[in-house]
């Protein structure tokens, strides 16, 4: 991370928590932590979509220092598509962010590149900021085209979009192989990928979007590997999957920068 580009950590609860379990939470990570860490970090909660107005609720009633999204959305406007969410309806509930193209949606739902930038677009039609996933799976790893892989995932998922999207869309380079498994990409792994896409964000949409895009690393981040991941150039900040439940260990990940003497 730089200091010109503000952290973020933003937790994925993916299928947990049911809305009251959902406030609870929201209260405790509030009380714990500090004043010094809201002002550096942005801290954002992703919680399923039916906890998501009590969410709304809690932060806008005791005026909580939090952001908050979904984990995916519909990449139409409205009309016959049962089950699925518009942006429309998610930036009613008053949401910033949206998690677009995670592993497993890719994983389980199907969800190709054209399908992730249609999502994309989606997003801005309704003015919400696409947390936009992107990440390799054990097999490409190994086979050491990590970086080829994630690139073209980064170009196909911004096809058509402006500059000025680009430059607000947050980046989560997730390795699939390390999510939810313990296993955590070591700093420099993170790096790499990192300083991949910012190098093809300057390349294809110039400096100024480059140096502005805020990329995240996800894959078993914890409050102990935190601080070392952060400190990596190109790392702005987390998407947090399993640690986000517990309150005082998402803290503790939030509050990275005691580690590292700031
Ligand atoms: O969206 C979050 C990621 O999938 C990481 O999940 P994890 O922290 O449980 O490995």
């Amino acid at each position: 991370m730089t200091e010109t580009r503000r952290p973020i950590i933003a937790g994925n609860w993916k299928m947990n928590l049911n809305h009251l379990e959902a406030i609870l939470l929201v209260q405790k990570l509030a009380a714990s932590l500090p004043e010094r860490t809201l002002a550096e970090v942005e801290v954002v909660v992703l919680p399923p979509f039916t906890a998501l107005r009590s969410v709304q609720t809690a932060i806008d009633g005791d005026k909580l220092q939090l952001g908050y999204g979904a984990q995916d959305v519909s990449a139409h406007a409205s009309g016959a598509y049962t089950g699925e969410i518009s942006g429309g309806m998610l930036a009613k509930l008053g949401c910033t962010y949206v998690v677009i193209g995670h592993s497993e949606r890719r994983q389980y739902h199907n969800e190709d590149d054209a399908l992730v930038n249609a999502k994309i677009k989606a997003a801005f039609a309704a003015e919400l900021t696409p947390i936009f996933c992107v990440g390799e799976g054990l097999e490409i790893r190994e086979a050491g085209n990590q970086v080829s892989h994630v690139l073209a995932q980064v170009d196909a998922g911004l096809d058509g979009l402006k500059a000025e999207q680009v430059k607000q869309t947050v980046i989560a380079y997730e390795p699939v192989w390390a999510i939810g498994t313990g296993k955590t990409a070591t700093p420099e792994d993170a790096q790499e990928v990192c300083g991949a896409i910012r190098a093809r964000l300057t390349e294809r949409h110039g400096a100024e979007v480059g140096e502005a895009v805020r990329i995240q690393y996800g894959g078993s981040v914890k409050a102990s590997n935190a601080a070392a991941i952060m400190a990596q150039p190109d790392v702005d900040g987390a998407l947090v999957g399993g640690a986000s439940l517990d309150a005082d260990e998402f803290a503790g990940i939030c509050r990275f920068s005691e580690h590292v003497g700031r």
